[in-house]
């Protein structure tokens, strides 16, 4: 059935990236939805108020995910009839992954300007919109070469060297704890995120929060390309981003033997002070952090009654 596989694959992390993620969610609720046969409101609204806690629980750090479900299932829940909760559970899936889409070309139009000519980039982790703004500006002629980290311990640094490649951009693949060796070679620091905090400070994949420490030694700008779906509403009302802890297997491969009392810690992501990113690139502007609270209030439109309903709909769903 659809939502248990999307569930799977998304925990399992064969759908990972904080933008995929949304619209796998997105696209999960509308299919399972047309595959309701439900003879009432309230039977469509409480099976889909359970299709929408199984797909927020599947991963804790990426906002986009709890951000698409909430945009989708505003639609059912302000629906006055069964046919109205199913007309716009499908308008406002199709909606969010097309806005989606296209959130990360106007993302990397605004970020490619701000490549400087010959530039060397450094990225970390697999982000499919820090790739696209690469992409853009080496499809402008202002990309000399990246440096991609491998990404310990899921290796995502494998895919973005392949899609850099495949792009026709020069990669140069270096391990983790080589980022400061080579950060006085780069010209800027571009990364994804998972959740952009009202502070302005960044979640992203492990490691990158010492990129930007090193960036900022080095007085190299960091920056980090996020669609607005990727901020944290209730991070207003003093919510902390959960940062997910992945099994030990991913760190010391399977059959490895530890001496007996040795733990493993394998947080997926951290967080980056607000103090040490430049600046933040959305598809609605190029903003320092701190414009963070105006995004959600402005562009994501939640005034206080609605971080309130926003509360209670999350409790709701178990986070
Ligand atoms: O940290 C990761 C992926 O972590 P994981 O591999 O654990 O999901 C990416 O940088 C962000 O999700 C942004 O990606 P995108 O720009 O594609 O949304």
């Amino acid at each position: 059935m659809v939502l248990t596989k999307t569930a799977d694959d998304i925990s399992s992390m064969r759908v990972r990236g904080a933008g995929r993620i949304a619209r796998t969610a997105a696209l999960a609720l509308q299919e399972y939805g047309a595959s309701l046969e439900c003879k009432t409101l309230a039977a469509f609204v409480d099976e889909m108020q359970n299709a929408a806690e199984i797909l927020c629980k599947t991963r804790p750090t990426a906002v986009s995910l709890p951000n698409a479900v909430r945009y989708v299932m505003q639609g059912v829940r302000g629906a006055g009839t069964l046919e109205e909760a199913q007309q716009a559970l499908n308008d406002r899936a199709t909606t969010f992954i097309h806005d989606s889409q296209e959130a990360v070309q106007k993302i990397a139009d605004i970020a490619a300007r701000q490549f400087p000519d010959d530039a060397v980039i450094m990225t970390h982790c697999n982000s499919q919109v820090a790739i696209a703004c690469i992409v853009r500006a080496h499809e402008q002629g202002r990309v000399r070469e990246v440096y991609a980290t491998e990404v310990r311990p899921r290796n995502q640094g494998y895919i973005t060297i392949q899609m850099l490649s495949d792009a026709g951009v020069p990669v140069n693949f270096i391990v983790d704890s080589a980022a400061r060796s080579f950060m006085p070679k780069v010209d800027l620091v571009i990364t994804g995120t998972d959740a952009v905090t009202a502070n302005g400070a960044v979640v992203n994949k492990i490691g990158t929060s010492q990129i930007a420490l090193c960036a900022h030694e080095a007085r190299k700008p960091f920056i980090v390309a996020a669609e607005t779906y990727k901020f944290a509403p209730r991070t207003i009302l003093g919510e902390r981003i959960p940062i997910e802890e992945r099994p030990a297997e991913e760190v010391t491969g399977s059959g490895r033997q530890l001496p007996p009392g040795v733990t493993v810690k394998n947080p997926a992501f951290d967080v980056t002070p607000p103090a040490y990113v430049d600046l933040i690139i959305t598809e609605i502007g190029a903003f320092a952090p701190s414009y963070a609270p105006v995004v959600i209030r402005d562009h994501l439109g939640w005034d206080i009654s609605e971080f309130q309903k926003e509360y209670a709909f999350t409790h709701q769903y178990g986070e």
